[in-house]
């Protein structure tokens, strides 16, 4: 697998088995708190995530993991906590310069360029790595053979599938050259042999190239095959971390899920 963050070609590739080379975190989150109006979306969730791993934050709907995200990724400016990509601050940068930084998202609501070719859709993400076209070309091509979508390249992304756009919106985000890919959600609405597709080739893409995963799924059975650590908040708070296998069994994480049918 040829993916790489750094255009030079020296970026992250080399690291093995998917664990963590050194002991400072990669990104570093620590007591965020986000109000909305009235609500406390986020009340002091902290977590760290080490280059190399691949952590899911989980929580039952309405949590405040997705303001996380946003938090993270620069749409929103938290209002106590810091935020920092290799030691330095993201408080207070723009989507475009978090990007910059290192780090690729998803939305939840995968909403691709409709009216123009899925690989023009992922050419676009390349191009806020690199400002060779031909390079980012190369690289969206690369990224689309990747995902299973190199035979779809000329069709309008409008008339993708629902696991093709899903696909599409992971292209884009790889397509920018992240150290960590922010994933929100991908796997929700994909049958089960689709889901395992996907969650293979982001352990591939951790295991080969080093990547960074931090991922917010409901779907257990993804969170289990792919995460090393996970975090678990619930009405903005944090619950616990720790190993899946533990994470699942925790009392403390069934009772936030009471009522709900994920889990
Ligand atoms: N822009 C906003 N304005 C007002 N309230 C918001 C906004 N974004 C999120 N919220 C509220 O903050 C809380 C946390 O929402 P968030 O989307 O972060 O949860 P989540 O854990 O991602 O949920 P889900 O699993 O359902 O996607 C919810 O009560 C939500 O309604």
């Amino acid at each position: 697998m040829a993916l790489d963050s750094d255009p030079s070609g020296a970026g992250t590739r080399g690291r093995r088995g998917g664990r963590p080379l050194s002991a400072a975190p990669l990104l570093l989150v620590e007591g965020l708190v986000k109000n909305f109006r009235g609500l406390r979306a986020v009340d002091g969730v902290s977590f760290s995530v080490a280059a190399g791993e691949v952590v899911a934050l989980i929580g039952p709907n309405g949590a405040g993991k997705t303001t996380v995200f946003n938090m993270i990724a620069g749409v929103f400016e938290p209002d106590e906590g810091r935020i920092e990509m290799e030691g330095a601050s993201l408080v207070g940068l723009r989507p475009d310069q978090v990007c910059r930084t290192g780090i690729g998202r998803t939305f939840q609501l995968v909403k691709p360029f409709g009216n123009i070719s899925v690989e023009e859709n992922v050419l676009i993400g390349a191009l806020r790595w690199t400002h060779d076209v031909d390079q980012a070309r190369r690289r969206a091509r690369e990224v689309l053979e990747l995902l299973g979508l190199a035979d779809k390249r000329r069709q309008m992304a409008r008339g993708l599938t629902l696991p093709d756009r899903k696909c599409l919106e992971v292209a884009r985000a790889l397509a920018t050259g992240p150290k960590l890919l922010l994933l929100d959600e991908v796997m929700a609405g994909l049958r089960p042999a689709e889901t395992d597709r996907m969650v293979e080739t982001f352990r591939r893409l951790n295991r080969e190239t080093g990547l960074t995963i931090v991922l917010i799924e409901h779907v257990m059975r993804a969170v289990m095959a792919l995460s090393q650590r996970v975090v678990v908040i619930n009405t903005g708070k944090p619950v616990c971390e720790g190993a899946p296998e533990e994470v699942v069994r925790d009392p403390r994480v069934l009772e936030c899920y009471l009522g709900q049918e994920k889990l």
